[in-house]
């Protein structure tokens, strides 16, 4: 795959996947980036060897154009794109509640729309993301968009209608499992480990948890049986998760993310 790629706004997600797909072989000259911040073009150019620049014309040459910026900024963007956007090229958005139809509202007619909902564990070739087609996408494009997204981790295509939730899962979901890490680190520490010994060990652990999840392929609560001994240790700092209603804490953090996504899709 050699395509022609330009990413609108290039911060945290679109330098997450400029950095994946460089790790992944694609090649600095086949990617450019438009980005307003000029410290973001530096480092960009610097570190990955690409053109970054302020100027939307960049676009004209790109085979695809991925959307990055914040959701409050996407028309702003939009209005200014739709005039370069090559008529060939897929516009895939990245932007959290952003539907297809209103970004087709916003181009020329029949103008291949895919939304993907990535996640920043990309940085790490381990990212895991959900792709749906808009209206004049065909599916040829849309596993373009897949296919992209797979270079840096896992990528499903689903039904629009999912993506809200997808976001509330996979797109937040890093940083639920960073306050788990913080929180098991912190907790360490109040017992009297030293901070180093408590990081090491609560990382892998979230890292070996993960890892042996994935690759037995066993439903997690058989893995959590064979940790909790009857009457052990594990039981009883299990009581106290039930007692402080973690399920429920996550059924509520998962809802109020899922209801943000809709409202920023205004
Ligand atoms: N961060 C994450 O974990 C995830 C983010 N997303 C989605 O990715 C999108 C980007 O998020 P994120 O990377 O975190 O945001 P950032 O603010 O880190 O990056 C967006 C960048 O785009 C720039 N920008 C805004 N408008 C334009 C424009 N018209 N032309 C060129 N550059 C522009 C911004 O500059 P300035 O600030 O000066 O406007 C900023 O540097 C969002 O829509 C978000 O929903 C999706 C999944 C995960
Ligand atoms: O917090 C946000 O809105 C974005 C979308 C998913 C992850 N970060």
């Amino acid at each position: 795959m050699s395509q022609r790629l330009a990413f609108v706004g290039a911060g945290m997600m679109g330098g997450t996947l400029i950095a994946g797909l460089l790790a992944a072989g694609r090649q600095p000259a086949d990617i450019v980036a438009v980005e307003n911040r000029a410290e973001r073009r530096s480092k960009l150019s610097q570190e990955y060897g690409i053109e970054a620049v302020a100027e939307m014309s960049a676009i004209s040459g790109a085979e695809v154009v991925v959307l990055a910026v914040k959701p409050q900024a996407v028309d702003a963007a939009l209005a200014e794109l739709a005039e370069q956007l090559p008529a060939e090229a897929v516009l895939v958005s990245l932007c959290a509640g952003i539907s297809c139809s209103r970004i087709e509202d916003a181009l020329p007619a029949g103008q291949p729309v895919v939304r993907v909902m990535p996640n920043t564990p990309a940085q790490v070739g381990a990212g895991a993301a959900a792709v749906s087609a808009g209206s004049a996408a065909t599916t040829e494009q849309t596993e373009l968009a897949r296919d992209l997204l797979q270079t840096v981790g896992t990528a499903v295509i689903v039904p629009e209608s999912y993506l809200d939730a997808v976001t509330a899962v996979s797109g937040s979901g890093p940083a639920y499992l960073f306050l788990v890490a913080e929180s098991l680190i912190e907790s360490g520490v109040n017992l009297g480990l030293p901070r180093d010994i408590a990081t090491e060990l609560a990382v892998q652990t979230i890292f070996g948890s993960a890892t042996l999840l994935r690759e037995s392929g066993t439903h997690p609560a058989l893995l959590r049986e064979q940790v909790t001994s009857p009457g052990g240790t594990t039981a009883a700092g299990l009581g106290q998760l039930e007692e402080y209603r973690v399920r429920a804490a996550f059924a509520a953090a998962t809802r109020a993310a899922r209801d943000r996504s809709v409202e920023l899709g205004g």
